[in-house]
């Protein structure tokens, strides 16, 4: 697979390691000073940059016709009208806040406790994520879709960082050097705690998600989650 990469940080890196390692090539790949490659010569693109970058960046595969997986955070206000550019060219496109295996898992297994806990009233939800201290957006992608999801059960009605309002969900947002990224759930009550967490160790898991993804969308049409390139289903 001949691969485009729109940002070339910490994760362009880390994509373009483990793609070479499988036997793909990258063709282009640009940063935010300059670009290496011609985007013309590739079958797909991958786009980790930043929440400033991400739509130009989205625009700029789905206006060469390319397929556009996209793992960049903060920039989802954005997002109804690039699934609309998305139809318009018949192209093809995935966004997903977190692209590890492990974390979808988790997302699954999030949805299945917000289901199960809604029943159980005296048990408070709250959401709380560390990362590096080089991120820009806060809180997490990863940690508003679990909040997102467990609010399709909760009778919370929206999430906010750092509430201490009983009806709204509150998200902690933590900064700690060199953290790759670690989200933890807490259902709480007066007796117990109930905890979930998900700890990535290194930035590979985020990276392979993603390379899979592009394998997965490369000779597809349409908007898709990672949920359908892993097969996962919803709680129920
Ligand atoms: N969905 C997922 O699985 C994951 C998402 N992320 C997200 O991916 C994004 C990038 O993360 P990192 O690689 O750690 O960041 P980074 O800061 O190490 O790299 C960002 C790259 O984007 C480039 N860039 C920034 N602004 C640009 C512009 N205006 N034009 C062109 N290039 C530009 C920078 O030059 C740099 O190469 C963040 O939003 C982060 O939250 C990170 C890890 C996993
Ligand atoms: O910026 C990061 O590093 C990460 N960002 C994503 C997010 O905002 O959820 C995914 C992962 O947690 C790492």
């Amino acid at each position: 697979m001949k691969i485009a990469l729109l940002g070339y940080g910490k994760m362009g890196k880390t994509i373009e390691r483990l793609a070479l390692e499988s036997g793909h090539s990258i063709v282009f790949k640009s940063w935010v000073e300059s670009s290496e490659g011609n985007i013309e010569d590739a079958e797909v693109a991958i786009e980790f940059s930043s929440p400033e970058a991400a739509v130009s960046n989205i625009k700029k595969a789905l206006e060469a016709d390319l397929p556009i997986v996209s793992g960049t955070t903060g920039w989802l206000e954005s997002y109804d009208e690039m699934v609309k550019l998305c139809e318009k060219r018949n192209g093809s496109f995935i966004y997903a806040s977190n692209f590890s295996v492990g974390v979808n898992l988790f997302f699954s297994i999030n949805e299945y406790a917000a289901k199960l806990m809604a029943q159980w009233k005296e048990y408070d939800v709250s959401v709380e994520e560390t990362h590096h201290l080089e991120k820009k957006d806060a809180p997490s992608g990863t940690a508003i879709t679990i909040a997102e999801n467990i609010l399709k059960y909760n009778s919370k009605k929206e999430w906010n960082l750092d509430s201490t309002s009983d009806e709204v969900l509150s998200i902690t947002a933590k900064r700690e050097e060199d953290v790759k990224g670690t989200h933890i759930v807490s259902y709480e009550s007066n007796i117990d705690t109930i905890s979930l967490k998900h700890e990535a160790h290194s930035r590979e898991g985020f990276a392979k998600g993603a390379i899979l993804a592009a394998e997965w969308l490369k000779d597809k049409k349409g908007v898709f989650s990672m949920k359908d390139v892993l097969g996962l289903t919803n709680a129920d």
